[in-house]
């Protein structure tokens, strides 16, 4: 065994450049897969993966050598500890090859997915089954889209995913921890984690049943009697999201206010010919205007920003990627004209600017503070660029001034995408830990999983399910294997973000009116976050920029607090009751 430190910083030293050459030449090989799904590419980039995880498992297993009890030096405390999670790397090769296998036919299986109509075209999610499901309003074409979409993906994922689980779990023994949830859980350095999350969600409850008893209301007076039970969950097709989400898509039927319809920004977007090009630079000057880094000339000539026309196979779910080779960081996406691809951007774009902001420490440093701060740095820019100022000002509006039941219309807006997400985001990993911990066994994946979306988001499906199904399967996370519970995370931290960088940029009044655009002490503020990639444990650097080290649900609550009274208000009128005491969808009847 190695004992000193002189030796540890050398070990350290000389570790960098060949990583970023063997992780520089993986990340093009399925770079080239995912934006080129061929037979040759899949090849290609499982032979670099090969030689990655030999050069991960070489550092690897020698980091573990050294004795760092008597180390002066935190940083090689930190870096060393860092090296020894590999992660899959750590599974003998045989394993790791079928591991890989296993993957890339679950992710490409969702990628690649088509819904075909009787007679006639075969239609993709992208943008196809996402345009049907926020748009159409009619229940028996929702309910289509929503079937056969987990026909033609979740029953094809559910026998892989049982070994994906057993491998998993194997690899996460070789790196010291029981399950791969335990493993996926310690990427937040905190032992009060599942408490943390559950206090969380418990503070956010009284705003999340508010909205549901709302919105089921607004949804009985649509679709009728027949489709809506007050009493009980709301049916899963009906909420303008494949996965209900996040309702923003029903913000017509939900209004509180229908004789002041909002701007359809999506609507302006389309007369102002925007093109994805447009959308992209539109978030880079909101990002520059805050004297952050913009995107490199390399961004503009490699990314992806609209699915080819030239009938290439792509993985259309957006991603930011870096290359570990200077300026090269690219974003893929299959850029739709919509505000919702607009607001989506601005959260690629974060992790664009993490990137750019942390290029220079270590490749060992090269991440988030925490999964959750990744996430959150796009969704804070996406708080103040869905500010009705912020639209007013970018010519994306054209009514200067907001009444108070515009406003009103204006945050239920907002609420329907960020507070219908609290117990989705929640759910995923809920639901993922118990299926690696044993809890959740393979018999019972589905009925589980509908156990959670009825005890959290207070939903059913809106026709019968089997053990056949894993619905799970339907939502790309799980057939990709990236873990959800960093959006939830995402979600709180956002808004306690958005408080700091609207209170260092001068803002005064509600924080829903805050639009941090051009104020370079919030993008100093940010930036400085950034820099430290994951050098220093999350808690240090959330205390240095908001003076706290806990993350706290106060923000999200002091955002949606004028909205919380209307909710209860309207509830109360309505005489509608909170929660869900029936639990089904009441379809057995109807069929
Ligand atoms: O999945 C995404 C956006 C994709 C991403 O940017 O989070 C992407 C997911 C991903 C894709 C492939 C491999 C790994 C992760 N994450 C990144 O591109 C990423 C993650 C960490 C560091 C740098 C980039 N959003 C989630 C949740 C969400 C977030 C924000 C608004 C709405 C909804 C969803 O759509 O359900
Ligand atoms: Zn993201």
């Amino acid at each position: 065994a190695f004992y000193n430190e002189t030796q540890a910083k050398l070990f350290l030293k000389f570790y960098e450049q060949p990583a970023r050459i063997v992780f520089n030449e993986f990340m093009e090989a399925t770079w080239n897969y995912v934006t080129n799904i061929t037979k040759r590419n899949r090849k290609n980039m499982f032979q670099k993966e090969v030689e990655k995880s030999q050069f991960m498992l070489y550092f690897g297993s020698r980091a573990r050598l050294f004795k760092t009890d008597h180390f002066q030096n935190p940083d090689v405390k930190r870096m060393l500890s860092k090296l020894q999670n590999i992660d899959k790397s750590a599974l003998p090769t045989e394993d790791l090859q079928k591991y890989n296998r296993l993957l890339t036919y679950m992710e490409t299986t969702y990628s690649t997915a088509e819904v075909c109509l009787d007679e006639g075209p075969c239609i993709p999610l992208e943008p196809d089954l996402e345009e049907i499901m926020a748009t159409s309003r009619d229940e028996k074409e929702l309910l289509w889209a929503w079937q056969r979409w987990r026909d033609a993906v979740g029953r094809q994922i559910r026998p892989v995913f049982e070994h994906y689980v057993q491998l998993s779990n194997k690899a996460a023994q070789y790196n010291g921890y029981k399950d791969m949830g335990a493993l996926w859980r310690a990427k937040y350095e905190s032992n009060t984690l599942e408490e943390d999350l559950k206090r969380l969600f418990d503070e956010l409850q009284p705003l999340y049943l508010n909205l549901h008893a709302y919105v089921r209301r607004s949804l009985f007076r649509y679709y009728g009697p027949e489709v809506i039970n007050l009493r009980g969950p709301i049916p899963a097709h009906l909420l303008g999201n494949m996965w209900a989400q996040s309702w923003d898509n029903i913000l017509d039927i939900a209004l509180p206010y229908p004789k002041k319809p909002p701007e359809d920004v999506t609507k302006i977007m389309k007369n102002q010919h925007w093109k994805p090009e447009k959308m992209f630079q539109e978030a880079n000057i909101f990002i520059t205007s805050l004297g952050l880094l913009p995107a490199p000339s390399e961004f503009w000539v490699k990314s992806m920003l609209e699915k080819p026309a030239d009938g290439r196979e792509v993985e259309c779910h957006a991603s930011a990627w870096k290359f570990y080779r200077g300026n090269d960081v690219r974003i893929k996406k299959c850029t739709e004209v919509t505000i919702e691809d607009l607001l989506s951007i601005f959260h690629q774009m974060g992790h664009i600017q993490y990137y750019l902001q942390f290029q220079n420490l270590s490749v060992i440093y090269q991440e988030g503070a925490s999964p959750a701060f990744e996430e959150a740095v796009g969704s804070v820019i996406t708080l103040s660029a869905s500010s009705h100022k912020h639209l007013l000002s970018r010519g994306l509006l054209s009514q200067q001034h907001q009444d108070s039941e515009e406003e009103v219309n204006f945050l239920l807006g907002i609420a329907l995408e960020k507070i219908a997400f609290i117990p989705f985001s929640y759910l995923v990993d809920v639901f993922r830990w118990k299926v690696f911990d044993g809890t959740i066994t393979k018999s019972i994946y589905n009925q589980e999983w509908w156990n959670l979306r009825l005890k959290y988001q207070g939903l059913c499906p809106p026709v019968t399910r089997s053990e056949e199904d894993f619905d799970p399967g339907a939502k790309f996370h799980i057939p990709a294997s990236v873990p959800y519970v960093r959006y939830f995370l995402s979600l709180v931290l956002q808004f306690q973000f958005h408080e700091a960088l609207c209170r260092a940029s001068g803002h005064a009044g509600p924080l829903h009116r805050c639009d941090i655009y051009n104020s370079k002490v919030a993008g100093k503020m940010l930036g400085d976050v950034l820099k430290l990639g994951s050098s220093r444990p999350w808690q240090e650097v959330l205390k240095e920029m908001t003076g706290q080290s806990n993350i706290s649900a106060k923000s999200f609550l002091s955002y949606f607090k004028p909205l919380l009274h209307w909710l209860v208000n309207e509830n109360v009128k309505q005489g509608d009751i909170l929660g869900w005491l029936d639990y089904s969808c009441s379809f057995e009847e109807k069929s």
